[in-house]
């Protein structure tokens, strides 16, 4: 898979080159661009946002840098991802979905977001996602971008050490997941529950996959809809 970011803060993005996804650059696994969108401006100081048509408060990012960049990077298989607070949830399906595909562009945006305009444009040359990281305002596209960067790009095979623990983590069958314990067996008067030291696999099975029922329907009722 090759990630190509577009933000007025590139160096944001600096912390991908560790931690896992930095391993998986090193491998070949994620390829990764980011581009500064203020390279894609003219004038002298490099302006990207202007005042909204029909008044408002706050600042719209111009659509030309906008064109330009995309411009740059677009193939027609790219998928184009615009975080937005006005987009559709981002969940680990979509990550699952994502995770697919062979070429991801984030688009991040700033101040009150993005001229519409590059959004209609870029729907007529690939694929556009609005992605919504939850029902709150952020400044900026990039906190959510490097969310589902990590999201996605822990899901692409070979990027995890132990692909098993996918499958048994919270979402990736619709549920919360189980509570985990670690040794000692007592820890300042709690006890690790019995059937995990029972050596009963089933038991065991059992058990956790009732303590998943039990969390989602506490926690997450929205979840069993
Ligand atoms: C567009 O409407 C806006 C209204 C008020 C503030 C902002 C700030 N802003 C700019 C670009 C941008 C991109 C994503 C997000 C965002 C995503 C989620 N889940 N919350 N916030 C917020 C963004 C935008």
């Amino acid at each position: 898979m090759r990630i190509d970011i577009v933000t007025i803060f590139p160096e944001f993005f600096s912390v991908l080159d560790v931690s896992l996804l930095g391993k998986a650059r090193e491998s070949g696994l994620i390829g990764l661009g980011i581009h500064d969108l203020r390279d894609f401006t003219h004038d002298r100081h490099r302006t990207v946002d202007d005042t909204p048509y029909g008044g408002g408060a706050g600042m719209v990012m111009k659509p030309e840098p906008w064109g330009e960049a995309l411009d740059s990077i677009l193939v027609p298989e790219s998928v184009v991802i615009f975080p937005s607070p006005a987009g559709e949830p981002f969940t680990q399906a979509t990550a699952q979905e994502l995770s697919t595909e062979p070429h991801l562009i984030f688009g991040c945006g700033r101040y009150e977001g993005i001229d519409e305009r590059v959004v209609d444009y870029t729907a007529t040359r690939a694929r556009v996602r609005c992605m919504s990281m939850g029902d709150y305002v952020l400044n900026g596209g990039e906190v959510a971008a490097m969310a589902m960067i990590e999201a996605i790009g822990r899901l692409i095979p070979g990027v995890i050490g132990n692909p098993q623990s996918l499958l048994e983590e919270s979402h990736s069958d619709g549920l919360l997941e189980y509570p985990s314990y670690t040794k000692p067996a007592e820890w300042r008067g709690l006890e690790v529950p019995p059937v995990l030291l029972s050596g009963n696999h089933g038991a065991i099975a059992a058990w956790r996959r009732e303590q998943q029922l039990e969390r989602t329907r506490r926690i997450r009722p929205d979840l069993l809809d």
